[in-house]
């Protein structure tokens, strides 16, 4: 590679704008490799090679810290063609930069894995040349995983293909690899393969042979499970059972295996097969019948989980169907109803953000076609509806959280589809959903149907595939083919950034904490278009996505979400919707602030970052004069950056009050007072509440801020003019406070005493904030 071949230096300390040129750069760049014409590689010392790969596991395994890079959006390519119908290529025959189309590689691992971003291990093919392999988003291999997990599952020796496999020179140069970016393209084998027969390995290989019988590889992965070795214990189980299919012990054993990855349908089919078997023990078949009942319960489907419980029930051994019973009751009316416990999902989520007993729900909406949207869909209501109903309750196809990640393992990941760095969770979701895919691969077709931008077209009639032959070949092959340069445009055009329902102590303590944020997939939630004034809106409990009309909503009108949550400031805003390839939104908040000229808006950006470098009130009002004046006067009153603004006045007014209580006479102290509340009226004036008389209207709309924080600040309003001795309009408040928890909560009394608690026990006003709602 000459100086000229190097790849854009990216960092993340570039400042944004650089950042963004920087990945441009390298998106031609790798497009421009892409393109170059096939080269011979260069010879690569098997001897020399397997010694250095030996010593960097030493170095990697002694938990060197670093921060590895990635990059999403880069080109990559993935298999659809099925084995059988590739012929073998050998690594002497592959050539640089080519995608080796209608070959597979037949290959064994010769070294130990090292774990980077992917992991990365050395091959040999039958000839005895060699050459490295990284296999990226394999499932149990990413942060947190050991490199003697990950060798565990990729020993030495072990036999496979590699179907059209792309040999390349990493970014940084090295040594050429085959990179394979999807699961799907690697096929697991072993020496009594049909693609092995007739095979001689040119050199002996030291690796431990694989147990002999079903009933031996049976203890091994009934070892690996009691480890929670998951996907291990699955391998176990599937070698004795490609030993012996009807071993039906070793079926049950993997079904729950599958249950415990999440893999419903693999535990599906298994818990099936022992059931459709006539030799099986009665202890057997009702494990199976559970199991089968857990799977269908977790897949939503829950009169066909119901009845394998119900007939569960009838075995002697029978422990807890009836429990499984009483949730599916409960999730019945959820999903039937929409009748949530939320006071308990909260509860549920403040223990882990992953939500297990909770089941789907749809409002009265459908998906339609619409013109005018990327994707072409939106979701539109199909009866009127009213403000505060539920709309969605969706559970995520995949979520990761900060929580899920070990502490101090991070990615440094350029998004080169959306042009900006994405968090450590955001890059592990792709595998996630990859692993998800694998083990549920009838969801395929609903995943594959999102919007994925323009180089992806949207499939206009979805294959809908499952477990070919029993599950037996999986999961040394996939079900299903994952193409991962498609997978990668889905999760960055549709993923959610799920910040939890929190109270407000909490959310003050987190802000502190971490940069990094979750992310997670949902597959319907995702149809909802974008607009910056919203009629629904989007809150999670942990992992759960809750949409809720905030505006009254006639049939056939279309729903819109916020995908910023929050109007926030235009360049928020804009940096939201440039992230989707929005080039305009359309909303009148966004015509207004066109009107006002780009300018003007710029002006008012650079003077709202000045609010927390002034410290008197003198400077505060004019900071505030100042961005005034970057408003058309004919403008109305909602003007998101005015509500920070006025706040921080009022708090600012606040201090210096405190400062002189003792020096001022009761009457300028209550006229101070009065000022600063009327300037955080004004600011939720500003924010889109509607006013009157200093108190929210009657049945005012609850504006898209954040449910916590708006509901928060009503009720410090409400103490300001307790302490004014205005009972009218403190208990006005606290009644906007009720409107808003209902509307954008759904209005559980308990929930908001979970919520709000804390923060109405520090303001003093327990009693009288009970005594109105
Ligand atoms: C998460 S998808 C929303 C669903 C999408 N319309 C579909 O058919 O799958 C996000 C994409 O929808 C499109 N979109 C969202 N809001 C829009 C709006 N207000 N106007 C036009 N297109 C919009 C953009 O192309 C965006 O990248």
């Amino acid at each position: 590679m000459n100086s000229g071949d190097r790849p854009p230096h990216l960092s993340l300390d570039l400042p944004p704008d650089e950042l963004v040129a920087r990945m441009e750069q390298m998106r031609s760049w790798l497009q421009k490799q892409n393109e170059l014409p096939p080269a011979i590689a260069p010879p690569v010392d098997r001897f020399s090679r397997i010694e250095q790969q030996l010593m960097k596991n030493n170095y990697f395994g002694a938990g060197e810290v670093m921060m590895p890079q990635t990059y999403i959006g880069s080109p990559k390519n993935s298999s659809s063609v099925p084995l059988e119908e590739l012929s073998r290529v050998s690594i002497s025959e592959m050539m640089l930069r080519k995608v080796h189309k209608g070959k597979f590689l037949l290959c064994r691992s010769v070294a130990p894995m090292i774990r980077v971003v992917g992991s990365q291990t050395v091959v040999e093919d039958p000839d005895g040349a060699i050459t490295d392999l990284a296999i990226y988003n394999f499932p149990t291999t990413g942060p947190g995983s050991s490199s003697e997990s990950i060798n565990k599952l990729f020993p030495i020796g072990t036999i496979m293909a590699v179907r059209e496999p792309l040999l390349k020179l990493g970014t940084q140069g090295g040594d050429p690899l085959i990179r394979v970016d999807s699961i799907s393209d690697i096929v697991f084998l072993d020496q009594n393969d049909s693609v092995c027969f007739g095979i001689k390995w040119s050199f002996p290989l030291n690796s431990s042979p694989s147990p002999a019988s079903a009933e031996k590889l049976k203890i091994v992965g009934n070892n690996h499970f009691a480890r929670g070795e998951w996907l291990l214990a699955v391998f176990a189980y599937s070698k004795g059972l490609r030993l012996d299919k009807d071993a039906y012990l070793l079926r049950s054993n993997r079904a729950e295996t599958y249950l415990r990855l999440s893999y419903y349908s693999a535990a599906l089919l298994d818990a099936q097969a022992v059931l459709s078997n006539d030799v099986v023990d009665s202890k057997s078949r009702w494990k199976a019948q559970c199991r089968a009942g857990k799977a269908l319960y977790f897949q939503g489907e829950y009169a066909a989980a119901r009845s394998m419980f119900q007939e569960a029930m009838m075995f002697p051994e029978d422990e807890d169907s009836k429990t499984w019973i009483k949730r599916i009751d409960k999730r019945e009316e959820e999903s039937n109803l929409g009748r949530y416990d939320w006071r308990n999902i909260y509860t549920e989520s403040l223990k882990s953000p992953h939500i297990q007993h909770i089941a789907d729900f749809r409002g009265p909406i459908e998906v339609k076609p619409l013109t005018g949207r990327g994707g072409g869909r939106g979701v539109v209501a199909t009866a009127d509806i009213g403000v505060g109903q539920l709309l969605v309750v969706e559970k995520p196809f995949g979520s990761m959280f900060p929580s899920d990640l070990p502490s101090g393992e991070r990615l440094g990941s350029f998004n080169l589809i959306t042009k900006t760095v994405d968090s450590t969770c955001h890059t592990v979701l792709i595998s996630k959903v990859m692993e998800r895919l694998w083990g549920n691969p009838e969801c395929h077709s609903a995943v594959f149907n999102l919007f994925a931008g323009p180089e992806h077209p949207t499939p206009s009639s979805p294959k809908t595939p499952s477990f070919p032959d029993s599950g037996i070949q999986f999961p040394f092959r996939s079900a299903v083919d994952i193409d991962a340069s498609h997978l990668e445009a889905v999760v960055s055009y549709n993923a959610f950034s799920p910040q939890p329902l929190v109270a407000l102590e909490t959310k003050k303590m987190e802000k502190t904490k971490s940069l990094e944020t979750p992310s997670a997939l949902y597959l319907f939630s995702s149809l909802f278009n974008h607009s910056c004034l919203p009629n629904a809106q989007w809150t999670c409990f942990g992992n759960i996505m809750v949409i809720r009309a905030i505006k009254p909503i006639s049939t056939g009108e279309e729903i819109y979400i916020s995908y910023s949550q929050g109007p926030g400031s235009i360049e928020e805003r804009q940096k939201v919707l440039q992230k989707h390839f929005l080039s305009g939104c359309s909303c009148s908040l966004c015509t207004d602030d066109r009107a006002d000229g780009a300018a003007n808006c710029q002006r008012r950006e650079d003077l709202g970052g000045k609010l927390y470098e002034v410290s008197s009130i003198a400077e505060s009002r004019r900071l505030l004069r100042q961005m005034e004046s970057t408003y058309k006067s004919t403008r109305s009153d909602l003007r998101p950056e005015m509500f920070p603004a006025k706040h921080r006045l009022a708090e600012v007014i606040r201090a210096e009050l405190k400062s002189s209580y003792s020096r001022l006479p009761k009457s300028t102290l209550q006229s101070r007072v009065k000022e600063a509340v009327a300037f955080d009226i004004d600011a939720l004036r500003n924010a889109g509440v509607t006013i009157e008389d200093q108190m929210p209207a009657a049945n005012q709309l609850v504006p898209d801020l954040d449910i916590v924080m708006l509901i928060s600040d009503y009720l410090a309003i409400a103490v300001n003019f307790l302490n004014l001795d205005d009972q009218v309009r403190a208990k006005g408040w606290v009644k906007a406070a009720e409107l808003a928890h209902k509307t954008g909560l759904g209005g559980d009394k308990t929930l908001f005493k979970l919520l709000f608690g804390k923060v109405v026990d520090g303001m003093g006003i327990r009693e009288f904030v009970y005594s109105v709602i």
